[in-house]
């Protein structure tokens, strides 16, 4: 993949999202379409932006159920070909297993770790004892195991992940350009700090889509890659 820059297309309106996508389309590597866009415009939608930026599209459902049912969501999305669909390592191994043997032959199916808007504090509320790093690694060792084809994690530890997992695909959000603000995001690093630890695709949604100007924005990261 030449530009790992995936767009965080996160706009209710559908024409909002296709201005968007037609705006950087020379200047990342894919669209990624969130819950919050399924929702409003299902698979119509995606088909739909998919055909405005003829970009690949990443489908960030973060799917969390029974195996079946998993199965049968990732079965419904076949016909979309998305180059790549999460589901949550939490789900557990049979949930992974079930869901990569449903996905399409092209679409890489990786498991979303721990959330990059957490960190130890709350990862403690949740009953996990333990630091994040050691928590994504332990899902990680699950997910490689499931066969799927990566994981989700932030650029906090994308590095030890990619030590232990050589031929893995590490999708990294939680990215913000020098002197960009965090928002809701608590475990951050720069685009060219995920890209040299070893990321696949980078995730960014804000900086670009909320920029005055969002396809220079996208040009000045893929500059510092
Ligand atoms: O751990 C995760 C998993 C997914 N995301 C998604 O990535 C983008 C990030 O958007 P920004 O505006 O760059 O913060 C967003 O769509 C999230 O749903 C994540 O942030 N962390």
């Amino acid at each position: 993949m030449s530009n790992p820059v995936f767009l965080a297309v996160d706009v209710p309106q559908l024409d909002a999202a296709k201005a968007l996508a037609q705006m950087v389309k020379g200047h990342v590597g894919g669209l990624k379409l969130g819950l919050e866009f399924f929702c409003a415009h299902g698979s119509h939608g995606v088909h739909e932006v998919a055909h405005a930026s003829g970009l690949p599209i990443f489908l960030d459902l973060k799917l969390h159920d029974i195996p079946n049912t998993v199965a049968g969501a990732m079965q419904a999305i076949h016909v979309l070909e998305p180059a790549i669909v999460t589901v949550h390592a939490g789900g557990g191994r049979a949930m992974m297993e079930d869901a990569k043997a449903a996905a399409g032959e092209h679409t890489k199916v990786v498991a979303v770790t721990l959330l990059t808007s957490l960190d130890e504090r709350d990862l403690e509320r949740t009953g996990v004892t333990g630091t994040p790093h050691d928590h994504v690694m332990r899902l990680a060792d699950l997910a490689q195991d499931a066969g799927l084809d990566g994981i989700v994690c932030s650029g906090h530890e994308v590095k030890s992940v990619h030590k232990r997992w050589k031929d893995g695909f590490f999708v990294v959000p939680g990215l913000r350009p020098e002197g960009s603000a965090a928002g809701d995001q608590k475990r951050v690093v720069t685009p060219r700090q995920a890209r040299d630890d070893g990321a696949s695709v980078l995730v960014i949604g804000r900086p670009i889509s909320r920029a005055d100007d969002p396809a220079q924005a996208a040009r000045a990261i893929e500059a510092t890659l």
